[in-house]
């Protein structure tokens, strides 16, 4: 927290990280807790599915992560925010029966399938939350490659983008200059008033997306006047997640084969996947990252001596066939 921010307002500063479904905000995240800015910074997760992939996959997640995974955190988990936050307090202030937890700001990264307004709500009608935490901004992650898709599909990401301070148009190197300049245009029409940097790997200077003070409730309540009154919100329903876990080692050529002859048909329709595996004959994790029809995996750290390495897998998306998911995954463990 900068020596101004701390003089004019005492309340913690909160970034809302949003953007959807692969779009970087994890690689983000990751840019964030390993640039060097001396900053103690408290995280909130929130991901779709059951289990969480991605705290796995946070650097030095040990500490500092606050997982909520039963629901959306802009619906059915929005009491469980306020409770965080709420706890967080007393963690830092050293409470009695908490553990001290040092920050001097948060980061929530929310699910790519989370509409923001409503995080960002939080942060104006519960009025204890309000008198400690200040909204610094809203920063949105878009997925160049797949933005045009996701905007002309779903109200979600339509309104990650209205709602942005700042938004990240990420992976500039899967485009041309042509069409990432189209959608840059497109992203202006939708919300002027963000600012816009194109990055790669997420990587931005940190001094442009936190503490910068950004978040403006006049503007947004001119975006959407009922702002402060919202209830809820329609998620697509059709959206579903589908967790996979198994101990046994797995044999990754026929998962890849698998996922191949399913992405062929419905690689629309299927948002995200992705899983720390346990793959035969690999000392190390083996991370596999899906968007689309896009996947890759590649090995990280490797297993630890308290770790029964298992392997968990979750993908989302629409009109998946669980019993053939099923089939196929169990067909997947090695020989
Ligand atoms: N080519 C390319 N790939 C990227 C870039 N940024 C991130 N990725 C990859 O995109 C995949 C998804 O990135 P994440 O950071 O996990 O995305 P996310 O928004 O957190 O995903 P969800 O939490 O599932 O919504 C990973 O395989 C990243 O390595 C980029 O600029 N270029």
């Amino acid at each position: 927290m900068s020596k101004i921010d701390q003089v004019s307002d005492p309340r913690i500063p909160v970034t809302i990280l949003t953007g959807f479904l692969g779009a970087g905000k994890t690689t983000l995240l990751n840019h964030v807790l390993t640039a060097n800015h001396g900053q103690k910074i408290a995280v909130i997760v929130n991901e779709f599915g059951e289990v969480g992939i991605d705290n796995q996959l946070v650097v030095g997640a040990d500490e500092e992560i606050f997982e909520m995974n039963n629901g959306c955190i802009c619906c059915t988990v929005r009491g469980d925010l306020i409770r965080i936050l709420g706890d967080l307090m007393f963690a830092k202030e050293g409470a009695a029966g908490s553990k001290k937890v040092e920050f001097d700001r948060v980061l929530i990264e929310t699910t790519g399938l989370a509409d923001p307004a409503p995080v960002a709500q939080t942060f104006f009608v519960d009025e204890e939350v309000a008198n400690l935490y200040k909204l610094d901004a809203i920063v949105t992650v878009v997925d160049a490659k797949h933005a045009g898709q996701h905007l002309d599909d779903g109200h979600e990401a339509q309104e990650q983008v209205a709602f942005a301070d700042v938004l990240l148009l990420n992976k500039i190197d899967l485009v041309s200059e042509e069409d990432a300049a189209k959608l840059e245009l497109r992203l202006k029409s939708m919300n002027g008033a963000a600012k816009i940097y194109r990055t790669q790997q997420s990587q931005i200077d940190i001094n442009h997306i936190l503490g910068i003070g950004a978040f403006d409730l006049e503007k947004k309540l001119e975006i959407d006047p009922g702002f402060l009154e919202e209830e809820a919100h329609e998620h697509d329903d059709e959206v579903a997640s589908l967790f996979f876990r198994e101990e046994r080692p797995l044999d990754l050529r026929k998962m890849e084969r698998f996922l191949q002859v399913w992405l062929s048909e419905h690689g629309t329709d299927t948002f995200r996947y992705k899983g720390v595996l346990h793959i035969k004959g690999v000392k190390q994790r083996v991370i596999f990252q899906g968007i689309h029809m896009l996947f890759t995996s590649a090995p990280d750290r490797e297993w630890k001596a308290t770790e029964t390495p298992h392997s968990e897998f979750v993908i989302i998306g629409r009109n998946l066939d669980e019993a053939w998911f099923r089939e196929q995954f169990a067909a997947c463990v090695a020989d």
